[in-house]
């Protein structure tokens, strides 16, 4: 019914992506510090990513070079390391409970960004009678009853002493203030729940689908794929690349930050209000105004870019071929509300990236030319790859 719905989306402002004051601030450092001391952005986690690489290329090889859509396996990757922060394991690609969770995902940022969704928006009340609004709704529920699931079966095993995961660490603290006395604090289910699969969501589809525009501009510009390909070779050979290789591996550092700044895959980020009254390029904001900080405005910036609307690794490169940081270069936003995975997201794509590159060479289908590989993205919350085949060539 319409009050049911009403009552879930308010509960879906609990977590951390869609919630506002000190119940945010709480449940957003909680994530942070909780993540890190499971390893996002350190060599923990540099091991994990590791792994999932092994079996992301095993999968591709899967293909023998034939043309195949690369999003599923790419977004299943990802999905096994914010898994294995979150739940404490990683899911086998074949895993019915996995699929299920990523596709729902997908569809729910790809509908979030529909024309009724966006209707909605502005006529709230005509929710009930739009099959997309419908469709979400489901989608919000349903990943609400998988990620309570997935709860129940940690909670069975918790041993305080042994934290495996963001769930155990969140419940044992729940757990702790609940015996001291302390039973109004954040650490509440719905927390967890929506912390939970917000995080789930943020880190997985943001993750994935920027590593397949790096793998569709390497099909795209062959010439940008050799010179990687060659410093690879050059620096780190056949052996894994690790983190602290990114430092001698300038170009190839430079071509993923390029691809991040064209793909801009969250060109709104997420609507912010303001604190207080402002004054912004003489425009005056009254406080609590809604307000969308456009990130294309700057990743897109004519006056910071030399060539704004072509794919240019030299955006990020010196005379020398050093590699050099861009202010404009803001994919994960900025501020107190900036994306809170991005040391991890930056480690998934330096190597994936790197690795799926020592093995493949990334080609359009055949009877496809370069020039016909498109660019143009699939509009939703988030911009997607429209739906494409590639080929993974093996390399040995
Ligand atoms: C390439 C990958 C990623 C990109 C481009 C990206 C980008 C963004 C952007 C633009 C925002 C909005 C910031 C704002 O409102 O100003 C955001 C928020 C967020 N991201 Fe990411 N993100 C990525 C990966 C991740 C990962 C791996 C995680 C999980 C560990 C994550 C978790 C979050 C969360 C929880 C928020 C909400 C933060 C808040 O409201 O305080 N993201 N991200």
């Amino acid at each position: 019914s319409t009050e049911e719905h009403f009552e879930l989306f308010v509960r879906t402002l609990q977590g951390i992506l869609f919630s506002n004051g000190d119940s945010w601030k709480e449940m957003r450092r909680f994530a942070l510090t909780t993540l890190r001391d499971f390893g996002m952005g350190k060599r923990i986690s540099e091991g994990k990513i590791i792994e999932e690489c092994n079996y992301l290329t095993e999968e591709f090889e899967q293909h023998e070079g034939k043309a195949f859509n690369n999003t599923r396996a790419i977004n299943y990757a990802s999905s096994n390391i914010i898994s294995s922060l979150m739940f404490g394991k990683r899911f086998e690609y074949k895993d019915p409970d996995l699929q299920t969770m990523v596709e729902r995902d997908h569809e729910t940022i790809h509908l979030t960004g529909s024309v009724s969704i966006l209707i909605y928006n502005i006529f709230p009340w005509l929710g009930p009678c739009l099959k997309n609004w419908r469709y979400l709704m489901k989608n919000v529920e349903d990943g609400i009853v998988d990620a309570k699931r997935i709860i129940a079966d940690l909670k069975e095993t918790l041993n305080p002493e042994t934290c495996r995961c963001f769930v155990d660490a969140f419940l044992t603290r729940k757990q702790s203030l609940e015996e001291s006395g302390i039973k109004d604090s954040h650490y509440h289910d719905d927390n967890l729940i929506y912390s939970v699969t917000n995080l789930f969501a943020a880190g997985t589809d943001t993750t994935g689908n920027s590593l397949q525009w790096c793998l569709l501009f390497m099909a795209k510009y062959p010439h940008i794929q050799d010179q990687v390909q060659e410093e690879l070779s050059r620096v780190v050979g056949s052996r894994q690349v690790r983190v602290e290789d990114r430092k001698n591996l300038p170009y190839t550092d430079a071509v993923i930050h390029e691809s991040q700044r064209m793909a801009n895959i969250v060109p709104m980020a997420i609507p912010h209000k303001t604190s207080q009254d402002i004054t912004f390029q003489g425009y005056f904001i009254k406080e609590g105004t809604t307000v969308l900080p456009l990130l294309t405005s700057v990743l897109y910036d004519e006056s910071e870019w030399e060539s704004p609307h072509t794919f240019n690794p030299s955006h990020f490169l010196d005379g020398e071929g050093n590699f050099i940081r861009r202010d404009a270069f803001m994919p994960f936003s900025a501020g107190r509300r900036a994306c809170p995975g991005e040391s991890l997201a930056r480690m998934e794509l330096f190597l994936f990236f790197t690795s799926l590159l020592q093995h493949f060479r990334f080609t359009p289908p055949p009877g496809v030319t370069e020039d016909e590989l498109d660019l143009t993205p699939v509009v939703g919350f988030t911009l997607t790859p429209s739906p494409h085949e590639l080929c993974a060539v093996s390399r040995q």
